[in-house]
């Protein structure tokens, strides 16, 4: 019989990390799956410089691994994101990341027709690709799109939109937003020194973002996507209390445990009154670019079987491919393309524009 995910995990949950935490401490091991006597899982590192100086951790992982009883392949990917381009331009002389004003329960945004979250239960799914991806999708199929990234803890739009002048606000009370690939942007990111934003609790996240979708220009928009942080937070709190939310979308994996944060995430905007469109199922499938061979990395179906289970609709899924995280990192995102992967978020966007929510 083959050893558990949780065996698996637990036997490499003790390699120390060149800054001497352990793997478990430092939480970048992600999708680890087992599949009869393979091992599978991802090694998130921060950046470039932190991935090249895990070889000996991943030699230590691969080691343990292949000592187990009954597994006979052990497949580990060592990722990072490249970095972020450093900001330019004026600053806006607005103060972002004030206390939040008085404000009579969810508004419009003027000029915005819709405003779609996207969540996920767990960190390191694939939200932030997606939003931006399906931001081009849209944008390609003629809808005016905006995007807000409110990931405040890890705001990755400007990077994945390749973007990154400070917004200008010229009267110190109105943001500009900046534009890229037809759509509309605005990050937290943009107007924060690295590091800021992490220290600041409930009030400060409320007043930041009720600035980011209050007094951003955002013009005439059919919609406006936000890239939550992910889990269930002040972030998600916050948004559903200050803006007319239309409705949230979920993006998981397919493994279990990726489920269970999913469901969650749905069972916090169900409490706030945000209907949930729909699932997304990210790192579906592996493609191999050589010989087309499909592979179920993370399994498969899982996403689409919880919708089912939970009466929700099931929006579509997204292969794993190396060529979206390459993408996602040069700025240029994959849906910009013509392949199989831009075929696949155009039919998510064609599904959005189809319920009327885009
Ligand atoms: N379909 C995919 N194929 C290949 N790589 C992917 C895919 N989706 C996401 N990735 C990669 O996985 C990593 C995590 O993705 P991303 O930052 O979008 O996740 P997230 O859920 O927004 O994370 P966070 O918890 O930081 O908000 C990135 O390196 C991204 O390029």
């Amino acid at each position: 019989m083959s050893v558990s995910r949780e065996v698996a995990l637990a036997e490499i949950a003790d390699i120390r990390l060149p800054d001497g935490r352990t793997l478990a401490e430092a939480d970048i091991v992600r999708a680890l799956s087992v599949d009869g006597g393979t091992i599978r899982f991802v090694i998130e590192a921060a950046d470039a410089a932190a991935a090249s100086s895990l070889s000996q951790v991943e030699a230590e992982a691969q080691r343990r691994l292949e000592a187990l009883p009954g597994i006979e392949r052990v497949q580990i990917v060592v990722t990072a994101p490249a970095a972020r381009p450093a900001a330019a331009g004026a600053a806006p002389s607005l103060k972002i990341g004030r206390h939040a004003t008085g404000q009579a329960g969810p508004q419009p945004i003027p000029g915005v027709r819709s405003i779609v979250a996207i969540g996920s239960g767990k960190g390191g799914v694939g939200k932030s690709t997606l939003t931006s991806n399906l931001a081009v999708a849209l944008a390609r199929a003629g809808r005016r799109v905006g995007l807000l990234d409110a990931d405040i803890y890890g705001p990755s739009q400007p990077r994945m939109m390749g973007v990154s002048d400070r917004p200008a606000s010229p009267d110190g009370k109105r943001i500009e937003p900046l534009h890229a690939h037809g759509v509309t942007i605005m990050s937290i990111g943009l107007m924060l020194k690295e590091g800021e934003a992490v220290v600041w609790r409930g009030p400060m996240l409320m007043g930041a973002l009720q600035q980011l979708l209050q007094q951003v220009n955002w013009g005439e928009l059919d919609v406006l996507l936000i890239d939550l942080p992910p889990g269930t937070g002040d972030v998600q709190l916050s948004l559903c209390q200050k803006a007319a939310v239309t409705g949230a979308i979920i993006v998981s994996t397919p493994q279990d445990v990726a489920l269970l944060d999913a469901r969650r995430a749905i069972d916090m905007f169900n409490k706030l009154k945000a209907p949930v469109l729909g699932l997304i199922e990210n790192m579906s499938s592996y493609i191999c670019p050589n010989c087309g061979h499909e592979a179920h990395l993370f399994g498969h179906g899982g996403v689409a079987a919880e919708a089912m289970d939970l009466g929700l609709p099931f929006l579509g899924e997204i292969p794993l491919q190396l060529e979206v995280r390459l993408a996602g990192d040069s700025g240029r995102p994959v849906a910009l393309g013509e392949g199989e992967i831009a075929q696949a978020y155009a039919r998510l966007a064609a599904r959005l524009i189809e319920q009327g929510v885009a």
